[in-house]
């Protein structure tokens, strides 16, 4: 089932510069409003053949929305999208490709009184499922047991295993990670990469920085429903300056020592962190001025950056 993408070799285009040679997603001013509530504004973006593509934004930023469009589970108010070259106005085409698009939602809307064997064949009838057992070693949701009596985790699991089963090109993941212990976001992570390896675009949302940090190749961040951010991950943390941790010998006055290249200053006793957002020689430089005990200089994690995007009191929108 993947040979739409494997036919290309030099499809596997994550280039921050310039947009996806091959798109499988993209998104034109892709808009939609319940009322007052513009979910989402104006959504450009395209997702490349063969990339994890990291949808971010915090609760209420409109990822669901954006999902459930791509999906023709919602219609836009304006502007549109093509996923897998349909354009996702166009019902016949969108159920066409459908077949080919793996779908795991936020919450799943299983019969709750069918085990989860008879989950599975169910989906099978439509899609087929040519990698279950596969994918049941990996993941093991109890499939005797009827949904409904299901933990979250397992729910789940049975949803991985349905949304990747019948092999698509394309599978799309809201919150795919939420609610699972460590060690299963771990073997979850561990198998997307390997998914992406084997040519299968990947694009989910979430909320949870590290994930993003951790799995994907481009970041796209959504804030009030209008992204703020489309960059190669590498490209951010980068661009997020340096997090740094200075002891001094004796207390020293802020005003003192302080620059304009430092954001979010935080000092605490002879302590202060901050990130730097200036030349590492020219960091090196004012701090030799000082009385310094010890430094710690590392790469900003994902979390600094995207509090930069939302500043403080932006947690929940919606
Ligand atoms: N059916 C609806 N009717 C009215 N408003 C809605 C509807 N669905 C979503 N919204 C609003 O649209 C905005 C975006 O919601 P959406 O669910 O897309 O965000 P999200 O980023 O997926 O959030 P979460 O992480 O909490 O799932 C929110 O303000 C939400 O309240």
């Amino acid at each position: 089932m993947r040979t739409e993408t494997d036919t290309d070799t030099d499809t596997d285009t994550v280039d921050a510069d310039s947009a996806p040679r091959n798109p499988v997603i993209s998104l034109e001013g892709l808009t939609k409003r319940y009322g007052d509530v513009t979910a989402n504004d104006q959504v450009t973006f395209e997702v490349g053949a063969g990339e994890i593509f990291g949808y971010l934004g915090p609760n209420g930023a409109g990822k669901t929305t954006t999902i459930r469009l791509l999906l023709g589970l919602l219609s836009p108010t304006a502007g549109t999208a093509t996923v897998l070259d349909a354009d996702i106005r166009d019902r016949r085409a969108l159920t066409d490709v459908k077949r080919n698009i793996g779908y795991l939602p936020d919450t799943l809307g299983f019969e709750e009184r069918l085990t989860g064997r008879e989950v599975l064949d169910y989906f099978a009838r439509m899609r087929g499922d040519d990698r279950r057992e596969e994918l049941l070693e990996l993941f093991r949701p109890p499939l005797q047991k009827p949904v409904e009596t299901y933990s979250h985790g397992n729910r789940r699991m049975l949803g991985i295993v349905q949304a990747f089963m019948h092999d698509p090109d394309l599978v799309i993941m809201d919150e795919p990670t939420s609610g699972l212990d460590p060690l299963k976001q771990d073997r979850m992570h561990l198998f997307l990469e390997d998914e992406r390896d084997a040519g299968t675009t990947i694009f989910f949302s979430s909320h949870v920085l590290s994930e993003v940090q951790r799995v994907c190749d481009r970041v796209g961040i959504i804030r009030d429903g209008g992204l703020v951010a489309l960059e190669e991950i590498d490209d951010l943390l980068r661009r997020g300056g340096k997090d740094v941790r200075v002891q001094f010998v004796e207390p020293v006055e802020a005003e003192r020592f302080t620059t304009p290249e430092m954001i979010d200053v935080e000092a605490v006793d002879r302590t202060v962190r901050f990130t730097y957002t200036g030349e590492s020689g020219a960091l090196l430089e004012h701090l030799v001025q000082f009385d310094i005990e010890d430094v710690d200089i590392g790469d900003p994690q994902l979390d600094d950056i995207f509090k930069h995007y939302y500043g403080a009191g932006s947690e929940e929108t919606g």
